[in-house]
């Protein structure tokens, strides 16, 4: 009998490796499968998922030489096995080394490898037998099973100590932080056994210290949101209008703030997916009818300048959320930034269009690339002269000033999540996922 952790931890590493899904990992672990587990069940799945995961290079070193022949194409099946009994013996030292290696043999009969049963019992007894190493590699990459091409493009951006800081955060579970969204959420939390600590730099974000926040009522009711903080960060920049658009707005997380923050505002959520828009129209369905919903590809959008504020949170490579998302290492290559970076180019362009005279736009990443950062607003803003940026020193100012940014967030946000002008929150040099923000005005 193969321990449920490990059966549903198998085959969502199954379904995330395969090539031809764009599945993520943390989607895949908020499935109602793995919610019906014990709270310790889903824990160590989790762990065994991200874990196998983050250590997936690393793990594959340490699995390849111990082949007859190391070059040798595994199935999906027996590779997968092999990497979680690997994890499990080189990273968990509470999983007796017989549960890890009998359960992954047992796994790759049950996917009907029964062929390869023999290989992963043999590679992983032999990995098992070996003394653990104790080496650091000598790159950041091999310390930190990155790609090289990422871990050093990192360091010649930001530095080798901030790219340091990137991998080591990547490599640990991210933090979960929430946002308050009713004024007895606090209180109902803590009645539940939830641990809190404020937020590192916004007044309505706490951080969840202990306890699984997604099972409390204060959750189901809708009283707090499960959001990373550097997202809320972009949201709160965003800011006041009364006609907003929200043009690439799925899953909504920053449109709620945007609707907590406007009371007043005619509010329309746009994304080209019309799945994640349902779903998101589900969630935000207490805002009654002042959001539209729209499903439209923001690249062809053609708008009247009507809007007072625009958000264009781009799809993007998602770099600055590895720690989330850790499988987002081994989909990229270096040559889909030039990729992601022109569709970025053509949203910004036609939102700039919907925008009214003295109107905001902020245009805003989840990825650590300068392509699709910084590179992608002085394009467009080269080609389009009657617009300009606004210094975000001076928005997050106006933040602190109102308390919606406290004194030692306002203070933290002033010495590391500034460059050039725009917000570049990078993580493990701030305890959030790497955002980027730039906000735009027309003059
Ligand atoms: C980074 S996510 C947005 C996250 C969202 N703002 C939030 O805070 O929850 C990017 C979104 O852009 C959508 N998208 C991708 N290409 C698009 C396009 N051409 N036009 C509009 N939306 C697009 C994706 O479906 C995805 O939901």
């Amino acid at each position: 009998m193969i321990a449920p952790a490990r059966s549903i931890a198998f085959e969502i590493l199954l379904y995330v490796t395969d090539t031809d899904t764009n599945a993520h990992s943390d989607e895949l672990l908020r499935d109602p499968q793995v919610n019906a587990l014990s709270a310790q069940d889903r824990a160590l799945a989790t762990t065994l998922v991200m874990g196998t995961l983050r250590w997936q290079l690393q793990l594959d070193a340490h699995i390849r030489p111990l082949l007859a022949r190391p070059d040798t194409k595994l199935s999906p099946a027996a590779e997968t096995a092999l990497r979680l009994g690997a994890f499990q013996l080189l990273h968990l030292d509470r999983i007796p080394p017989h549960a890890a290696i009998g359960e992954s043999v047992e796994l790759t009969r049950r996917a009907g490898e029964h062929f390869a049963t023999g290989l992963v019992n043999a590679v992983l007894r032999k990995l098992a037998k070996a003394p653990k190493p104790t080496a650091v590699p000598s790159s950041l990459a091999g310390e930190f099973a990155h790609p090289a091409w990422l871990a050093e493009r990192w360091a010649r951006n930001y530095g080798e100590p901030a790219a340091r800081a990137i991998c080591a955060f990547d490599q640990q579970p991210a933090p979960v932080t929430i946002r308050l969204a009713h004024p007895e959420a606090e209180a109902s939390l803590a009645a539940a056994g939830i641990e809190l600590a404020p937020g590192d730099f916004l007044s309505a974000a706490r951080r969840v210290l202990s306890g699984d926040v997604a099972r409390t009522k204060a959750f189901r009711d809708g009283w707090i949101r499960i959001q990373d903080e550097g997202s809320q960060l972009v949201a709160e920049l965003a800011g006041q209008g009364s006609r907003i658009l929200d043009a690439c707005a799925a899953p909504g997380g920053k449109t709620a703030i945007l609707v907590e923050r406007n009371p007043e505002a005619h509010l329309t959520a746009a994304d080209i997916n019309r799945r994640r828009l349902d779903s998101m129209r589900r969630n935000l369905s207490a805002c009654g009818d002042r959001v539209r919903f729209a499903v439209q590809d923001a690249a062809a959008m053609t708008l009247e300048p009507e809007y007072d504020l625009i958000l264009c949170d781009v799809p993007c490579s998602g770099t600055g959320t590895i720690a989330r998302n850790p499988e987002i290492r081994f989909r990229l290559a270096a040559g889909d930034l030039a990729r992601h970076s022109q569709r970025q180019r053509r949203i910004l362009a036609a939102a700039l269009t919907g925008l009214a005279p003295g109107g905001r736009l902020v245009y805003s990443t989840c990825s650590l690339e300068p392509e699709e950062n910084e590179q992608v607003v002085d394009a467009v803003l080269a080609a389009h002269p009657s617009y300009e940026r606004i210094p975000i020193s001076a928005e997050l100012a106006a933040l602190a000033v109102s308390g919606r940014i406290h004194a030692e967030g306002a203070a933290a946000l002033a010495a590391h999540a500034l460059r050039d002008g725009c917000l570049r929150t990078i993580p493990g040099i701030l305890n959030c996922d790497g955002f980027f923000a730039a906000i735009l005005t027309r003059s």
